[in-house]
């Protein structure tokens, strides 16, 4: 018989593991969400088998349970699991961007009767919601783990068969380690993002050509400030520590770089940004981490009608999987280019092959 997998929440992340799980064929999925017409849309488009009236309903039918609520929501679920009368142990695991909060409330849980495995798919979207799911979302990222101490390996590398469909490479980390990396590297630089748009759109009240000008670099550095408010005021909240030592970072990483500018020191500032390009540039794009990265090829191309379509063509002719296209910058009669993700190198490479014989001009950014 098909173990049951209950997935509380089914907004991007919950949805995205509901189709990666059940295209194995191994689970029977049980969904629960407070929105009604996300549970209609699930079961009509077979995202779930069967959808669950109430989250304590769910958790009896469970072995596997997987919260995937936003974070204070998944915290107060955490607190209702001790209310749940369970006839057998279940293992429960969360999604959230933050660790240690989880895993305090997980602290408080019955260890007798669930093994709690706190859980991060580090990988995403800007967007939100049931119809932003997407069957292979975590294909490659990087999913950190981290069990509570009453849990042996043998339940961990169940949890991680249940997770096998997402295609994603497992880690187990402290929760304090994880939140203090994910600070740096995913939730500050949201906060950051945000404000260069504000400062933009402060800006614009005297120069009102400023969205025109926006160029590539804007729109790169500022994409992830187009991401769900709510969803992350909530961690930036229950990681408020992190974010207000960072914050300090950044300040007093700011005061020196005004004072560098302010006495003309020419030579550090210089030294300040190829250090940060050598660092940039040794991150390397293979590494699928919070920031999504692929094997990426720049096709210039002509603002024409047909333009993006005759790329395609010419790649799909060849068998050549595509994992993401991307407009970057294209104006009425002006060179353009387009930004096309590859799985791996070898498509990157034969499509670079590919285009070039049929005229295109190509870069590979290293
Ligand atoms: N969006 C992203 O890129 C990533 C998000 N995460 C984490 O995933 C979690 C969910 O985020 P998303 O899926 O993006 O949000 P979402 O807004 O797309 O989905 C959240 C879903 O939870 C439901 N929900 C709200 N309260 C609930 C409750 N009490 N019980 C059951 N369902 C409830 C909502 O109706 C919605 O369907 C968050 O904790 C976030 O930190 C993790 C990795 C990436
Ligand atoms: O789109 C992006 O660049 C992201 O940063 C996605 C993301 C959002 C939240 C996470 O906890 C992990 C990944």
């Amino acid at each position: 018989m098909k173990k049951t997998v209950v997935i509380a929440g089914l907004g991007l992340i919950g949805g995205s593991l509901a189709l990666s799980i059940k295209q194995t064929g191994q689970y029977y999925i049980v969904g629960y969400d407070v929105n009604n017409s996300t549970l209609d849309y699930c079961l009509k488009n077979e995202i779930i088998d069967k959808a669950a009236g109430s989250f304590a309903g769910a958790v009896k039918e469970a072995d596997y349970v997987i919260l995937a609520a936003p974070v204070s929501k998944t915290i107060e679920l955490i607190e209702q699991l001790n209310g749940i009368e369970v006839n057998k142990p279940i293992t429960v695991t969360d999604v959230s961007s933050v660790k240690q909060p989880i895993m305090e409330a997980a602290g408080r849980l019955d260890a007798d009767f669930i093994h709690f495995i706190g859980g991060h798919p580090m990988a995403g979207s800007h967007k939100k919601g049931i119809e932003a799911a997407k069957e292979h979302l975590f294909e490659n990222a990087i999913y950190v783990l981290t069990p509570m101490r009453n849990c042996s390996t043998g339940i961990v590398e169940d949890l991680k068969e249940v997770l096998r469909g997402t295609k994603s490479k497992f880690m187990i980390l402290d929760p304090a380690a994880h939140d203090e990396m994910t600070s740096v590297i995913s939730h500050f630089p949201h906060l950051i993002a945000s404000s260069l748009v504000h400062q933009a759109k402060s800006w614009q009240k005297t120069h009102a050509f400023i969205p025109k000008l926006a160029a590539g670099g804007f729109r790169d550095i500022t994409r992830i400030a187009s991401s769900n408010p709510e969803m992350w005021q909530d961690i930036f909240f229950h990681n408020k520590k992190g974010m207000a030592r960072l914050l300090d970072d950044w300040i007093t990483e700011m005061s020196t770089l005004k004072s560098l500018l302010e006495t003309g020191d020419k030579a550090s500032m210089f030294q300040y940004l190829e250090q940060a390009k050598e660092y940039r540039d040794g991150l390397g794009p293979k590494s699928k981490g919070a920031i999504p990265s692929f094997y990426d090829l720049y096709v210039d191309i002509r603002d024409q009608p047909g333009a993006l379509l005759k790329v395609i063509e010419l790649l799909a002719g060849e068998q050549i999987s595509i994992n993401n296209i991307e407009i970057l910058e294209i104006r009425e009669g002006i060179t353009g280019a387009l930004r096309v993700s590859f799985q791996d190198k070898q498509a990157q490479q034969a499509s670079e092959r590919i285009l070039f014989r049929n005229g295109y001009e190509t870069t590979i950014q290293e």
